[in-house]
């Protein structure tokens, strides 16, 4: 169990993060996502006691850490996974694995859970990223964390091996039964992995929820922009549906009628067919194997992408018409000043 409560820490005048507050419960998996240099690694810094927060405290089992209570790292029980797999270079799998243990029983059985039994005495340089990622979080499973702190664990790794080791890691960190926070850049990795996902900006959780929810239902634009491809389309209020020159749709959020807001459209949300009296051309197109992505100027407004399957094959300058086609309830954020 894990409770941060009100977490503030600045590096000389800057400010890193700002009243952060979160939990986590028993085996909970929290993915951290938030643009480059917005302060995910120092929160997994601050939770691991390398670097000392100004203000707030951390809850961390039994343990009450404050800025006057300090428990040193070594004491936390925190386990760490690095993009760079942070392995003794000199020491066999298994000396890795089991180093400083006394009862070497865990690591065994770790390395026989990540399938690593045949590695055991392989030295690490020996060792393929995919494997060198599972001794070090065979290694720090062995030390019966009470908390995991996974920063950009499969970033150094291929595409194919990825998706097969994220689902590993989460088996293995449900099998420890340990609360973990993951931190990634990857928007696939962000959503699907996780129990729960945190949208940092600034040093401050712009939103905490489920990967549906945030993705869904992002509760502001940052957030909107942040995880998948989201665009505005300018609108009316009429009752709980927004009216724009794209077509209808229900928004999530209720307002006054005639009250303008931006509805959030997504590619998938769209609809794109030939037509040579339409609202918009093709301005680009990305063949992505089993579907196409479109960019479709409409009218003198921004360019919207649309995704279709691939059978649809329209050439740049095509004439087309666009909609809305969504039937679920799309997000609609009040339209920001003009700059
Ligand atoms: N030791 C330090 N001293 C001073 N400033 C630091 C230090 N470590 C990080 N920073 C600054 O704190 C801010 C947050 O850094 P942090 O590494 O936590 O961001 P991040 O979200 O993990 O970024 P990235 O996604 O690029 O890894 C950045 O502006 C960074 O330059």
């Amino acid at each position: 169990m894990l409770d941060v409560r009100n977490l503030s820490l600045a590096y000389g005048q800057t400010p890193v993060l700002a009243d952060l507050s979160f939990s986590l419960g028993a085996d909970e998996i929290l993915m951290l996502v938030g643009p480059t240099g917005c302060g995910k690694t120092t929160v997994l810094r601050t939770l691991a006691g390398l670097v000392r927060p100004d203000a707030g405290e951390i809850v961390l089992g039994d343990q009450r850490i404050t800025p006057k209570r300090d428990v040193p790292p070594e004491k936390r029980r925190v386990g760490m996974v690095f993009q760079d797999f942070a392995l003794f270079p000199h020491l066999s799998v298994i000396d890795n694995v089991a180093f400083r243990l006394s009862d070497r029983g865990p690591a065994h059985e770790w390395l026989e859970r990540l399938g690593l039994t045949a590695l055991a005495d392989a030295m690490p340089e020996r060792l393929s990223g995919g494997q060198k990622q599972r001794v070090a979080l065979a290694r720090a499973l062995a030390h019966k964390p009470q908390l995991m702190l996974l920063d950009e664990p499969l970033s150094n790794l291929d595409a194919a091996l990825k998706d097969t080791l994220r689902w590993d890691i989460r088996t293995a960190l449900k099998e420890a039964g340990v609360p973990a926070l993951w931190v990634t850049h990857d928007q696939e990795e962000a959503l699907s992995v996780g129990d729960r996902l945190g949208v940092l900006n600034n040093g401050r959780l712009e939103q905490l929820d489920t990967p549906e929810q945030c993705f869904s239902q992002p509760t502001s634009r940052f957030a909107a922009q942040f995880l998948g491809e989201a665009a505005f389309v300018r609108g009316h209020r009429d009752g709980p549906v927004v009216a724009t020159p794209l077509g209808s749709a229900t928004a999530i959020t209720q307002g006054a009628s005639g009250e303008k807001v931006d509805l959030m459209v997504r590619p998938d949300d769209l609809t794109v067919v030939p037509s040579r009296d339409g609202n918009g051309v093709v301005e680009w197109r990305r063949y992505e194997g089993e579907t196409r992505l479109y960019a479709i100027r409409v009218c003198d407004g921004e360019a919207l992408r649309v995704r279709t399957n691939h059978e649809l094959d329209l050439a740049v300058g095509a004439p087309v018409h666009l909609r809305i086609s969504s039937e679920h309830p799309l997000a609609a954020f009040t339209p920001e000043p003009a700059a």
